[in-house]
């Protein structure tokens, strides 16, 4: 297993950092995400290092460090290539923006800094000793499988909102059920959502797309009506659909695309994401099943900050399903044609996954891409000029209308892409061209 390699290489690097602060008189502890995720057995991300030791002593004892967080306590320290965050045992002031504590406070007890923490699984520490000091049992929710709070739910929510989607997403990614408790503290405090910015919502939500439980994600996601608290606001086809999945389970209708196991109680018609391969894909047929066009998904991911290029794929493909309701059988081959010469054979592609995914049948679809010789200008076997210099007539707009013109005839396969086949239709297509303006 690769990862446990890389795992084990990382842990002993972090564990050298704790030796090392221990050796000097301080107290230290690997803490956090890798002391849950080295229980699970699942790859470790980010190593981070609780000590008593101040940022100052810790600056003093490492060669390569970067002043990360002095305010909040963090050190980086670089060791053989990789980066640890090393923090200062901590406590916090009130949060009084259910975002960032007014305040720190820095404290002798490592069980002090656990404290402090959103869930009991992340509220372990690692010592050198071997020994886990798990204070508020994290260890049990772990064998368990339950996302349990340290403390009472509002609190820790109320100090950072963007706990409820860590909640979430922790659930959904470790397959794990939501203490009621936790559940109704997200219910309470879901309006709290709008404190956070709008880059940290999405970074979360992403994380969701491409993990391990998309679709849970998203049913508790919708079921608890977050999605609809975020900070600005979301196109009105997106709040509609997540506002009635809310109130009706999954009401959504993917009859057409063939069947899906449909419960009301569980992620029903989601069951399709995690069947996709990659987190852009998965958001492509959310939308579409949600009923959200091309157009609000460029909106959508305006307000979520995703980049430019993952938006416009996405876009693309929910505008590729929707331009497709306007061709019945007799017509959907044209359909398809112009729609792949329109958007791109790769667009058409992530189309068809989703809808394979869904349990549609597309074995007609994928033939018709096959025989398509085609799908762009660039890959006529003409060019412009060749064009300009056979037709006698001087360069202009022309050229691309008459390219394209070109391109959807190979592409039906009403003439082959070869030289002679296509200066021979422009010919007749220019023709037409000028007798259609007189
Ligand atoms: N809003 C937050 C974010 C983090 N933490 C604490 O800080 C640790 C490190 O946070 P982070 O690196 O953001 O997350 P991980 O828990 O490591 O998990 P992941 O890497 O999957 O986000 C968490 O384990 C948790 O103890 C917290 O209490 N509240």
């Amino acid at each position: 297993m690769e990862h446990e390699l890389e795992n084990d290489k990382r842990w002993t690097e972090g564990l050298d950092i704790v030796h090392r602060l221990e050796h000097n008189g301080h107290r230290a502890y690997l803490v956090g995400g890798c002391v849950r995720d080295k229980l699970l057995g699942r790859p470790l991300h980010d190593i981070d290092i609780a000590t008593s030791a101040k940022p100052e002593e810790v600056l003093g004892l490492f060669s390569r460090t970067l002043p990360t967080g002095l305010k909040h306590g963090t050190v980086t320290v670089m060791e053989e290539g990789s980066s640890f965050e090393v923090t200062t045992f901590r406590q916090e002031g009130d949060y009084t923006d259910a975002r960032r504590p007014d305040e720190v406070s820095f404290v002798l007890d490592v069980k002090e800094d656990l404290a402090r923490r959103d869930f009991t699984f992340n509220a372990m520490a690692f010592g050198s000793d071997g020994k886990i000091v798990d204070p508020f049992g994290g260890q049990d929710a772990l064998r368990a499988g339950v996302v349990q709070c340290v403390g009472q739910p509002s609190e820790r929510f109320g100090e950072d909102a963007l706990r409820m989607l860590r909640a979430i997403r922790f659930a959904a990614e470790f397959g794990f059920d939501i203490l009621p408790d936790v559940w109704e503290g997200i219910i309470s405090n879901r309006g709290k959502l709008a404190q956070v910015a709008m880059e940290r919502v999405s970074a979360e939500w992403d994380k969701m797309m491409a993990g391990g439980g998309p679709e849970q994600a998203c049913h508790y996601l919708f079921k608890s009506g977050l999605l609809v608290n975020v900070k600005e606001s979301l196109p009105e086809s997106f709040r509609g659909a997540a506002e009635r999945y809310r109130l009706n389970g999954s009401d959504w209708h993917w009859e057409e695309w063939g069947a899906l196991d449909s419960d009301e109680s569980s992620s029903g018609n989601l069951l399709y994401l995690p069947l996709l391969p990659d987190a852009d894909l998965r958001w492509a047929a959310l939308l579409i099943g949600m009923g959200v066009n091309g157009s609000d998904t460029l909106k959508l991911f305006r307000s979520l900050r995703i980049s430019g290029k993952r938006a416009e794929r996405i876009a693309a493909i929910a505008d590729f399903h929707e331009s497709l309701s306007a061709y019945d059988e007799s017509t959907m081959r044209h359909g398809w044609i112009k729609n792949t010469i329109a958007h791109s054979r790769s667009i058409a592609e992530d189309l068809l996954s989703i809808r394979e995914a869904c349990g549609e049948t597309v074995f007609a679809e994928r033939e018709w891409l096959t025989e398509m010789s085609v799908s762009s200008v660039a890959e006529l076997d003409v060019k412009g000029d060749e064009l300009s210099r056979y037709l006698g007539v001087a360069p202009g707009p022309w050229i691309s209308v008459l390219l394209q013109r070109l391109l959807e005839e190979a592409a039906s396969g009403r003439i082959p892409n070869d030289k002679g086949s296509l200066l021979s239709e422009a010919k007749s297509a220019m023709r037409n061209m000028t007798e259609e303006r007189k």
